[in-house]
């Protein structure tokens, strides 16, 4: 196959993104790489139906898009915040397929959101969809037993033991995020009052 005739290679990184942080990036930043992607679709979830989220779509949205507008390979989509209904990752691939038919996509997850796929909407679909990259994330076992050999890799990526739910509590407790999520999420935060009350 000559480079003009392969197929676009396109990563999915579905997430709350409550706010966006630097784990988030280096985790989508490393499957580019490894898997020689052409680029990585950032994907907001709407509401989703298995946790509450207080932050408006279009502020994580937003967010998103300041975080990520430096690299010429990642962007973000609408798909699930513009989606009336709860967000499932089954529609969110269909979107994105629709999209994209003619790219072979990978959708990207953390050790702790491959760990709950069984339980996922239309999970035996999902394969037909998109190939799986589990990610290794501090404070969380990677493990891919039970789920089909062939529609899952594992890749070891730096550990940044960062997660949204500490950034929240520690704009909340009057502690800094720099250098957590990136300077413009940082001015963001601040800029719109985010995360200032208890959840
Ligand atoms: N530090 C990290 N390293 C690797 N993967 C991560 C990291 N943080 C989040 N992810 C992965 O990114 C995806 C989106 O994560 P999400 O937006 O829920 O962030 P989070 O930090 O887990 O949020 P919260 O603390 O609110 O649950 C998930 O697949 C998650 O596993
Ligand atoms: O489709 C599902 O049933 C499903 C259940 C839980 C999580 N997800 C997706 O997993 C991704 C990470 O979710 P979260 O809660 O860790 O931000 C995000 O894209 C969610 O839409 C999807």
């Amino acid at each position: 196959m000559t480079g003009s005739d392969r197929r676009p290679r396109i990563g999915v990184m579905g997430g709350t993104f409550d706010p966006i942080h630097h784990g988030h990036l280096v985790a989508a930043s490393e499957v580019a790489q490894s898997l020689d992607l052409d680029e990585v679709v950032f994907v907001p979830t709407g509401q989703p139906s298995y946790k509450t989220v207080v932050t408006t779509a279009e502020h994580r949205y937003l967010m998103t898009v300041i975080a990520t507008a430096s690299n010429p390979r990642f962007t973000v989509s609408r798909v699930d915040i513009d989606r009336p209904k709860a967000t499932f990752t089954i529609d969110t691939l269909r979107d994105i397929r629709r999209e994209r038919p003619d790219a072979d996509l990978f959708f990207i997850t953390g050790a702790d959101a491959i760990a709950q796929i069984l339980s996922w909407k239309d999970v035996d679909e999902l394969w037909e969809l998109a190939h799986f990259v589990a990610v290794s994330r501090p404070g969380h076992v990677l493990s891919v037993t039970g789920l089909p050999e062939q529609d899952v890799s594992l890749l070891e990526v730096p550990a940044l033991a960062i997660s949204s739910t500490d950034c929240r509590s520690r704009v909340r407790r009057g502690f800094p995020v720099w250098y957590l999520v990136p300077d413009g999420v940082v001015q963001y935060i601040s800029k719109h009052h985010l995360y200032r009350s208890v959840e």
